[in-house]
């Protein structure tokens, strides 16, 4: 099994024609998108439907992958398959002293007033001669409860990812987001502690997404704060849920994104800060993806069915969207791996180093071969 849709990524690749291949959290189907031709399209409002691949600064346009062919088919996991248990020693410190200098130049900013808490993030290149498909089965085996997918356009370029967050989901008029942040290391048989930073930062989260969609829905509610984990890492999760009063994507993902999750307190300034300071382009890291307005019934799960856009039956349409995190683009035979983490008042610039190499051995287990 799982070799069909394979080997039709792998001749999309190789004939340099658009798609997506991807798994839901803690589901066994992956479903792919191929697009019949090169041809970039744009997102215009968010009325329009197919995969979505939004990049971090919502000033520059979504790509869409319209859905002009869909292929789904059963993942399971062979017994020794997932990540290296011991990650290759990748020298991460040239990028040090100019990461917690930037770590400490926002303290300043926040001590000053300028902001509450900002979210700072790095770039690291790695050799990677793993072919892209290998990985993505990798990714799969080893991060099940993720948003795995791999994402390619010719114009654009070859993403992967395996993200713990969801920036939305909206199912007619029911919409779901989450508060995810606040990060510590996961520790075999010990259960995560929390300091005040970790509470705070996601408590600010959690503030602007209530105060962003309460005007917007009805019958808001907040899960209890739980700790979740992500490959080597926990982070605190509040799930949000409503009834959208009207239906408009648009509005209310342009409200919700850039979260402070990946952003900052305020949006506008912070935005204003990073884009400055972090000196390197975050592209598609840290902005979203997923399916948009995609009719229910569109994937067959049993098994590997075809089907065109043109044979698909009326059923409610569902938009699943999730934060562009722990991924990396592939760029000829290097991985850029993306990492960042949010900056407080609080915040240890040494500690906020820590956490960045924490998050980068998401992607680096999956990346060498033992
Ligand atoms: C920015 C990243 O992650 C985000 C930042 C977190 C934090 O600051 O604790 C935790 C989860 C994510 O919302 C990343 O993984 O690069």
């Amino acid at each position: 099994m799982f070799s069909e849709l394979i080997t039709r990524a792998v001749a999309q690749l190789d004939n340099e024609l658009p798609f997506v291949v991807y798994r839901k959290p803690n589901k066994t189907i992956v479903h792919s998108v191929f697009q019949k031709d090169a041809q970039l399209h744009l997102v215009d409002d968010f009325s329009e439907s197919g995969f979505v691949f939004a990049p971090f600064d919502s000033d520059n346009q979504a790509i869409l992958l319209p859905a002009h062919e869909v292929l789904s088919e059963a993942f399971i996991k062979k017994n020794n398959q997932s990540a290296n248990k011991t990650i290759k020693d990748v020298d991460q410190n040239v990028q040090h002293d100019f990461y917690t200098e930037l770590v400490k130049k926002a303290i300043v900013e926040i001590q000053n007033g300028a902001f509450k808490k900002v979210v700072l993030s790095r770039k690291l290149e790695v050799e990677c001669r793993t072919l892209p498909l290998m990985l993505f089965k990798k990714i799969l085996a080893t991060y099940e409860n993720a948003f795995c997918y791999l994402w390619y356009h010719p114009k654009v370029g070859l993403w992967l990812g395996a993200t713990p967050e969801i920036l939305l989901r909206t199912s007619g008029l029911r919409l779901t987001t989450m508060s995810l942040a606040g990060t510590t290391p996961y520790v075999a048989g010990e259960i995560p502690r929390w300091g005040n930073k970790e509470m705070e930062e996601q408590n600010m989260v959690t503030d602007y997404i209530v105060n962003t969609i309460k005007t917007r829905v009805d019958d808001l509610n907040l899960s209890e704060t739980k700790a979740v984990r992500a490959g080597n890492l926990w982070h605190r999760r509040t799930e949000v849920s409503g009834n959208l009063k009207k239906s408009g994507l648009s509005e209310v993902i342009g409200a919700l994104h850039p979260t402070p999750a990946v952003c900052g307190v305020p949006m506008a300034s912070t935005k204003a800060f990073l884009l400055e300071n972090e000196n390197y382009d975050r592209e598609f890291y840290t902005g979203f993806l997923g399916e948009l307005n995609i009719q229910e019934n569109l994937f067959e799960h049993n098994g590997a069915v075809r089907q065109t856009a043109a044979n698909k039956t009326e059923a409610e349409k569902v938009t699943e969207l999730f934060v562009n995190l722990r991924c990396l683009q592939l760029v000829n035979s290097i991985a850029q791996i993306y990492v960042g983490g949010g900056v407080t008042r609080d915040s240890v610039p040494e500690k906020e180093w820590q956490e960045t190499v924490g998050k980068s051995k998401t992607m680096l287990s999956v990346l060498f071969d033992q």
